[in-house]
This record gives structure tokens, C-alpha cells and sequence, in this order.
């Protein structure tokens, strides 16, 4: 288990002078400008800000599920501008997992079924995979449920099985927009808490929210004002 300080110096997550702006007919919205953000494994960082100043732009931007204009996103080993499409599908399935306000899992498969998908993307074999999302089902403190299709289980515990298959196999990165944004305050908190505790046992997590729990439990929380993240707190 990682403590605060004993992080390793490299950060594993950096965005560089970074924009993305949206071109139509009408308008050319800025939507991230000049971005700047580091982090280390082990950290969890919150972004908050107002609506529209660019908080899911810029997690779409750090799962390469979009492009920067320019500036460069560093995960780990990969600079994400010189990867195409598929390549980066790829990082998103071994490195970078993406939690969404809506769950997204798919309502015909089980917990267990749906933690495994990812694996089973990357070729591992059915058997494998269904003892790896088991693991990480008792992780995020669903041991008992792996055989629940979602419509029967609360918000909160959708939530954790999305955050389970977003960390499955050895992904170190969990990018949340808006993870508790359909949860009651209890549910809400309880998903911070555990991801608290999931960036002390190594992961890197990067969560846009507004609620106040997120930069409570946060290393680092940056305001997005405008397209650029500024830094409001960070813990040493
Ligand atoms: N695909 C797109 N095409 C055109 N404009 C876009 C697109 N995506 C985002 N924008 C614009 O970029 C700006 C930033 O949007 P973004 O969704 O990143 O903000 P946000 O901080 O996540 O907002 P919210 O908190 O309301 O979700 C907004 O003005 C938005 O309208």
C-alpha cells in the first residue's frame, strides 16, 4: 500500500499546455485552453467547476476518447497524440478506466459478467476473467453480489460495479465525470470513501464533481475556470 508521501516522484498522469475547441458554423467554443495538470500514482485529484467551463472535456480528452488541438497527454508510457483510435482503445482497456454519471453496464449480464468484460476484450480467457472481476468485485465491497444483474442492485452498488470494471486486470487510471451525480448523499459518499481507499492501495484517480466530499477526501483539487484547471488545494 502506497502512503502520501511515499509516492513515486514521476507523476504518471501529465497534461501539457493542452486545448481542445469546438468549431461550428455559428461559434468557436474554447472548451479546454492551455491545460495544465500533473498527478502521481496513488493520487486522487477532484475537478469542480461550473457548468460548461470544460470539466468533461477534459476527461474525454485524458481517455483519448477525443483529441487535443494541442498540447500533449502523457499516461504512463503512452503520449496519447501519437496514438490513432485504435491504439488508444487499447490503453483505455489496459490502463485508463472511465466511470460515467450513467453506469453503462449492460442491463442482460450479471456484476460479474460485466467487471469481466474488459478482460475478455483483451483476450483472456472466460475462465480467468470471471476470477480476476470476482477480485475485484470483493474490492469495491460487492464479494457477494457477482451474480446480480444490475436492475437489481441500488445506484451506489452500480456505481461500484462500473468502478470495478474500470480497474479490472492491471489499469492503474480511474477517470470519473460525474460518478455520484444520480446518488443519494449517503451512496455519494460512501463512493469517495472508496475511492479514497483505491488511491491508497496505487490507483490514480481523476473525479469531476461538485460534491464537497470529492475535495474533501482529494490530494489535489483543481477548480475549472474558464477551460484551464487552476489548483486549489493540494495536500503534501
Ligand atoms: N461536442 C461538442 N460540440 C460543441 N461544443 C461542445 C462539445 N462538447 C462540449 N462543448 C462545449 O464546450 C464547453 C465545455 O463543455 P463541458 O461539457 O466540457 O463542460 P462541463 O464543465 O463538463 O459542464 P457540465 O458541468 O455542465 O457537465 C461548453 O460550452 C460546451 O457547450
Amino acid at each position: 500500500m502506497l502512503t502520501r508521501s511515499s509516492r513515486s516522484a514521476d507523476p504518471w498522469l501529465v497534461v501539457e499546455g493542452v486545448s481542445r475547441s469546438f468549431v461550428s458554423a455559428a461559434e468557436t467554443v474554447r472548451a479546454v485552453r492551455d491545460a495544465d495538470l500533473t498527478a502521481h500514482q496513488g493520487e486522487f485529484v477532484c475537478v469542480f467547476g461550473a457548468s460548461g467551463s470544460g470539466k468533461s472535456t477534459l476527461i474525454n480528452l485524458i481517455a483519448g476518447l477525443d483529441t487535443a488541438d494541442a498540447g500533449r497527454i502523457l499516461v504512463g508510457q503512452a503520449d496519447l497524440g501519437l496514438l490513432g483510435e485504435s491504439r488508444r482503445a487499447r490503453l483505455r482497456l489496459e490502463t485508463i478506466g472511465v466511470v460515467f454519471q450513467d453506469h453503462n453496464l449492460i442491463e442482460e449480464f450479471t456484476a460479474l459478467e460485466n467487471v469481466a468484460l474488459p478482460l475478455e476484450a483483451l483476450g483472456v480467457g472466460r475462465r480467468a476473467a470471471l476470477r480476476q472481476a470476482s477480485a475485484q468485485l470483493a474490492r469495491v465491497g460487492l464479494g457477494g453480489l457477482g451474480d446480480r444483474v444490475p436492475s437489481r442492485m441500488s445506484g451506489g452498488q452500480r456505481q461500484r460495479v462500473g468502478i470495478a470494471r474500470a480497474l479490472v486486470g492491471e489499469r492503474r487510471v480511474l477517470l470519473a465525470d460525474e460518478p455520484t451525480g444520480a446518488l443519494d448523499s449517503r451512496s455519494s459518499r460512501e463512493l469517495f470513501e472508496l475511492i479514497r481507499v483505491l488511491c491508497d492501495q496505487g490507483s490514480l484517480a481523476v473525479v469531476c464533481s461538485h460534491d464537497e466530499r470529492c475535495q474533501e477526501l482529494a490530494d489535489t483539487v483543481y477548480e475549472m475556470v474558464d477551460g484551464r484547471p487552476i489548483v486549489r488545494e493540494r495536500v503534501s
